[in-house]
């Protein structure tokens, strides 16, 4: 087996895949585990069809050999793997480091059964190390962000809110064409209480707060694969 947790995770997700499978396909380096994986699997025989969650799932799953559908086509799913930036105990999750939370999130509750796979490093006791991405549309930038602190102060959170940029310095774009606020909480006490307050202000289109939608997880480490939750 390979010595790269995220593989390992990302080989155990594959073996639920079932043939007939309609899959969402998540985003990130460990989800393109998951799509190159799969795309073995297809290539000898297997039959599914997939949902990418991003225009660059759609460059890796096309190259993979795996036939794809959308929503409009396929609107109910059997099965969504994907990454994560952090998950904790009770499968609640961060997502979004890659800028995909949106079409993530439209997805995985578009799926009867979200199973996560990561490297043990994801694994919290609280959420909220790492920053919060909070997808906003351009218009009305300053505004938002005003209503977007005071949500977040209202949730017993504080921290800084930071406009996600590019390497080159320009303001990193969503596949959706949105702007990413990354909010540096370091803790979340309360998600569902900071998820509704973020759903709650207009100019937010979504947040990276993924509650209630993950019904497995498959985290792997130095002690193995863990198996939180139901896989099948
Ligand atoms: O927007 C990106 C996604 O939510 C990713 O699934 C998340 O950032 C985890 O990515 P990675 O597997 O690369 O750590």
């Amino acid at each position: 087996m390979s010595a790269d947790p995220k593989r390992q995770a990302a080989a155990r997700a594959v073996a639920l895949v079932q043939d007939g499978m309609r899959l969402g396909l998540g985003t990130g380096s460990t989800a393109a585990h998951f799509v190159d994986l799969l795309g073995e699997r297809v290539r000898a025989g297997l039959s599914v069809v997939g949902v990418p969650t991003s225009e660059a799932t759609r460059a890796a799953a096309e190259a993979a050999g795996i036939p794809l559908t959308t929503l409009e086509e396929t609107p109910e799913l059997d099965l969504t793997v994907d990454g994560a930036d952090e998950i904790d105990g009770r499968l609640r999750l961060i997502k979004g480091g890659g800028g995909a939370l949106l079409r993530e999130k439209i997805v995985a509750a578009a799926s009867a059964r979200m199973v996560v796979i990561a490297d043990a490093g994801k694994r919290v006791e609280t959420l909220g190390r790492f920053p919060l991405p909070v997808e906003v549309v351009p218009f009305g930038l300053g505004a938002t962000r005003r209503a977007v602190a005071d949500a977040v102060t209202a949730a017993g959170c504080a921290g800084e809110l930071t406009l996600r940029t590019r390497p080159d310095g320009a303001p990193f774009v969503t596949d959706g064409g949105h702007l990413i606020l990354d909010a540096h909480l370091g803790r979340i006490p309360d998600p569902e209480r900071l998820a509704a307050g973020l759903a709650a202000v207009p100019g937010v289109v979504e947040h990276g707060l993924f509650l209630s939608l993950a019904t497995g997880a498959v985290v792997a480490g130095g002690d193995g694969l863990v198996l939180l939750g139901a896989l099948a």
